[in-house]
């Protein structure tokens, strides 16, 4: 499978110019084609699912041209019913192509097959069938009941002046039965049975309706009156806007990775409903700014969680799903039931690669509740051909972690130069010293890890003891029964070890194991596992992963010289051999486990050997490190000392 890794990042700011919208750009090349006249189309929406409308069109005796290589086009109405009378149309998993042209064909007097990919054949369109219907429709299902694929043979029209159908499902079946029914050439009323779903996109429709020459008049959202007599008009020329959904993931990144983030092509002025998205991430705490054709987005501190109702943006919500991520407390999304049936079962995939992350999340029916992690864990996502997962886990990365996009490609549905545009108001932050990282590295029971824990309480840093990942490596090892020497299976253990560092404490598979992870005996595997170049490999990501504002203190034998090369500050602390093993056999005997001096020394000797003559990552000072000798110094001196490095290098800086 292909996929895309992306680095950590640590912020996001710029000006993206918008695709065109995908909703607007299907409507208004149905609406040119069926019209009387011509129509210029500009800046058309280039993706799989305009495509996938365009070769529809074409096959039905349409015909368009592309200005170029521009996204303008210029199509040539056929005012009223298409010339082609059979067809066998492939329609991809466009959904907006699907509905639209199964309404507009069941009344256009001829005999089409209409086939989606798979997904598409899961997603359902018995409610739209139904109404059609009740028009005089001819349609048969080929496979299974209220699925396509679907046979359409030329309509038989009935009396019937008045339809019904649900609008709970997918808003875009009283879509496709609006812009079909001027066809009938008589007065049509739709009523719709429940609540209607994402009523933004139902405005859409009858503002371009109206742009086309046909007005459409309403009883609140319960009916939809076309009077008779109305065709469709070409408007001479049309622009298509920015994509309002598309913008939400700059916007979220804004918002998560400070900004500001300027999108042009959506604005106050849009018709889509999406750009009410704007409005949700202002509630997280955003500030956002807005002009006619443009929408800014930034965030000064953490942004918060909330709990609202995304049933007028169902698309844009995803992005939600994922800023949560970056909130403070829980956030629900609330009356989502139709991420069900949308190009997968999206409450199910954003649940499942949520929680890859770390988050903890429910789901319900229509509902969703997410809870970020602690610390976000790097993860290999997941997108089940669904552009808008791989669009809105991309945002994931500005947490700091590395994240891997199976199947990137998915975005061409709707954005095909996605992640050049991400990349472009986004930056790395593994190789930068955007965060500060403070490097402590020595030899065993040195007093690495009890000095860095508290210059990182001191600076309101993270604290990384790098050491009991190899530790917990050695650990897994001995539980799974893995030897000590089997590289490969101790790198896959490394890669996949599921733990947890909480409030000084750290778990393994959910159980607690902090003291375990001390002993002498897991200390000597740690050394042995750590000789192995794969194991090195398999846990420099998640290391670096720990890099996250406002700073990261680490201790271990390489973070100075392979893990964060670019630490601001780097120190080799030591002390005797004599002084370590005191320090050690004291630490031992304070937790209650037996130890002997002379056995210590020999051990620890043992394991300096060994780790200063490995190939890799070797223990030794590096040319770049300040030495910090403390055999005759005390925590608190030792624990100024690295301050005070730290210090004056920042002044040093100017900064
Ligand atoms: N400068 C110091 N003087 C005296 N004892 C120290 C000093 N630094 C650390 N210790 C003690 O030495 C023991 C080992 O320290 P630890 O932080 O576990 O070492 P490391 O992480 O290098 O293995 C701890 O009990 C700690 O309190
Ligand atoms: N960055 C690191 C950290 C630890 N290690 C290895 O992991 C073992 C345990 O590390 P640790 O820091 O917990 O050990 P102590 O120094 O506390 O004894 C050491 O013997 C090192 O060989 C490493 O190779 N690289």
């Amino acid at each position: 499978m292909e996929f895309l890794d992306l680095s950590p990042l640590t912020r996001a700011r710029g000006t993206i110019q918008l695709p065109g919208s995908k909703s607007i750009s299907n409507r208004i090349l149905l609406l040119s084609a069926l019209a009387q006249g011509t129509t210029d189309v500009r800046s058309l929406l280039d993706s799989d699912d305009t495509r996938v409308m365009l070769d529809a069109l074409a096959c039905l005796g349409v015909n368009w041209i592309r200005r170029g290589d521009t996204q303008d086009y210029v199509v040539q109405g056929v005012g009223g019913a298409f010339p082609v009378k059979q067809a066998e149309l492939s329609l991809g998993n466009a959904g907006t192509a699907f509905r639209s042209l199964t309404a507009a064909l069941a009344l256009c007097g001829g005999n089409y097959t209409l086939r989606g990919v798979p997904r598409m054949h899961e997603r359902p369109i018995g409610d739209l069938v139904d109404a059609l219907r009740q028009l005089g429709a001819q349609i048969d299902y080929l496979d299974n009941a209220d699925f396509p694929p679907l046979k359409i043979a030329p309509a038989q029209l009935t009396e019937a002046s008045e339809v019904a159908v649900r609008g709970n499902v997918s808003s875009q079946f009283l879509t496709g039965l609006l812009l079909a029914a001027p066809l009938t050439g008589k007065s049509i009323t739709i009523r719709v049975i429940g609540e209607l779903i994402s009523r933004p996109y139902i405005e859409i429709t009858l503002n371009l309706m109206r742009r086309f020459g046909v007005e459409v008049e309403r009883d609140g959202w319960q009916a939809f009156t076309v009077p008779a007599g109305q065709v469709y008009r070409s408007p001479g020329s049309i622009y298509v806007e920015g994509d309002a959904s598309s913008a939400s993931y700059f916007l979220a990144a804004g918002a998560i990775g400070g900004g500001p983030v300027r999108v042009e092509g959506v604005g106050s002025a849009s018709i889509q409903g999406d750009i009410r998205f704007a409005e949700a991430l202002q509630q997280m705490g955003a500030t956002i700014a807005m002009g006619g054709n443009w929408v800014e987005a930034s965030a000064q501190g953490r942004l918060h969680g909330i709990d609202a109702d995304f049933n007028h943006i169902p698309d844009a919500a995803m992005t939600i799903a994922v800023a949560a991520l970056f909130a403070q407390g829980s956030t629900m999304l609330r009356n989502i039931g139709s991420w069900r049936v949308k190009e997968t079962d999206r409450i199910h995939a954003m649940a499942t690669e949520l929680r890859k992350l770390g988050a903890t999340v429910e789901e319900g029916a229509d509902f969703l509740r997410v809870t970020p992690p602690v610390q976000l864990q790097p993860a290999t996502i997941d997108t089940y051909d669904d552009h808008r997962m791989a669009m809105c886990f991309s945002l994931v990365a500005l947490g700091g972690v590395a994240v891997r996009i199976n199947d990137p490609k998915c975005v061409n549905k709707t954005f095909p130069g996605y992640f050049e545009a991400f990349a472009s108001i986004t930056q790395r932050s593994v190789m930068s010293t955007d965060i500060p990282v403070i490097a402590i590295d020595g030899p065993s029971a040195s007093g690495k890890g009890t000095v860095a824990a508290l210059v990182a309480r001191a600076l309101g840093f993270h604290y990384l003891d790098s050491g009991a990942l190899y530790r917990l490596t050695a650990l897994a090892a001995q539980r799974r029964g893995v030897a000590l020497d089997d590289e490969a299976a101790l790198a896959q253990l490394a890669r996949n070890l599921d733990v947890r560092f909480e409030g000084g404490e750290i778990w393994l598979d959910g159980e607690r194991v902090s003291d375990e992870l001390r002993t002498e005996r897991i200390g000597n595997g740690a050394s042995k596992v750590a000789a192995l170049p794969a194991v090195r490999t398999a846990l420099l990501e998640r290391q670096r992963a720990f890099r996250q504002a406002p700073g990261l203190v680490t201790d271990g034998r390489d973070m100075g010289s392979v893990v964060f090369p670019d630490a601001a500050t780097k120190i080799f602390l030591t002390a005797s051999a004599e002084e370590r093993a005191q320090r050690r056999y004291k630490q031992l005997m304070e937790k209650g486990f037996d130890a002997n001096l002379s056995n210590l020394l020999e051990e620890l000797s043992e394991r300096d050997a060994r780790d200063a003559a490995r190939s890799v990552a070797p223990l030794k000072q590096g040319a770049d490190a300040i030495l910090l000798e403390t055999t005759h110094l005390s925590i608190d001196q030792a624990v100024a000392t690295v301050l005070a490095c730290y210090q004056a290098r920042q002044s040093g800086q100017g900064a």
